[in-house]
């Protein structure tokens, strides 16, 4: 269980989302929807199936864009900037994808140079050689940076994904389901993984995730996507003690470890 959640007002606001409304044709998936990522939490997003979680994460990396309402992401209101603000943008927020999204073709070694290649050509080789066997050693993987993604299990994957993420040292961190089709002993790795990159790079990071274990483990708080908007919300007992109707169902299916 984590300790604190991170509501306090004085603690600066790294995403804002208010009154937030998207809609398909007229299929409405997100109503006056609010969500507020507070600098340093963990923020734990859960909902059922076709809710809207990874709407919400595109909207707030730019690939989506509202119909109205305020998305603020470290201060740049994401709809208002240039293509080129948002792209140095992104640079600040890392998505995790669910599939890790490894280079087969690459080594471990390769897969982890490359965004630093690709976005911080200020680099000399020795700084990104020291910042790859950095990342490994973090994610505790250190002695794989010659193997082939195929060599790796399902938990290492993962694990280099977040490297991967981690390396170009987001202000940050989305993880897109990232304890999906793990067994619940290497779920739990990751679970203590996300917590050591929130305590060692000091991120702030929105998580989604159906798994209520990871929820409990990582959120400094948890907040609900049911009926189109976030109204539920605090710490996981909070959220999960709150006899609120349409949230327990969601509890009631799942299994808690
Ligand atoms: N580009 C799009 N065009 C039309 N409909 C879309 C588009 N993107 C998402 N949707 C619809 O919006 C709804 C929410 O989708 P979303 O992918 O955000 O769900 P989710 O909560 O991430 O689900 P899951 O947990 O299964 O990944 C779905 O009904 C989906 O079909």
């Amino acid at each position: 269980m984590k300790e604190k959640p991170f509501t306090d007002e004085s603690v600066e606001k790294v995403i804002e989302i208010k009154g937030l409304n998207k809609s398909f044709g007229n299929y409405t998936v997100l109503e006056n929807a609010s969500l507020d990522l507070y600098k340093g939490e963990n923020l734990v997003v859960l909902g059922k199936s076709g809710t809207g979680k990874s709407v919400l994460i595109k909207i707030i990396i730019g690939l989506l864009k509202p119909d109205s309402g305020l998305v603020r992401v470290l201060n740049q209101v994401v709809d208002e900037i240039s293509y080129e603000e948002l792209l140095a943008l992104r640079l600040r927020v890392g998505f995790s994808f669910q599939n890790s999204a490894l280079y087969d073709s690459m080594t471990v070694r390769e897969n982890l140079e490359f965004p630093l290649v690709r976005n911080r050509k200020d680099l000399s080789k020795e700084e990104v050689k020291s910042s790859v066997e950095e990342m490994l050693d973090a994610v505790g993987l250190s002695q794989t940076i010659n193997q082939m993604p195929s060599e790796l299990s399902g938990g290492q994957r993962k694990r280099i994904g977040i490297a991967r993420t981690l390396i170009l040292r987001p202000e940050i961190m989305l993880y897109d389901e990232p304890t999906a089709g793990l067994d619940p002993i290497t779920s739990r790795e990751i679970n203590k993984l996300i917590n050591d990159v929130q305590e060692r790079y000091h991120t702030s990071a929105i998580i989604i995730t159906h798994d209520l274990t990871c929820a409990k483990e990582v959120g400094n708080r948890v907040a609900m996507l049911i009926e189109r908007n976030f109204d539920r919300k605090g710490t996981f007992e909070q959220v999960f003690n709150s006899g609120d109707k349409q949230a327990q169902p969601f509890f009631d299916y799942n299994f808690i470890q």
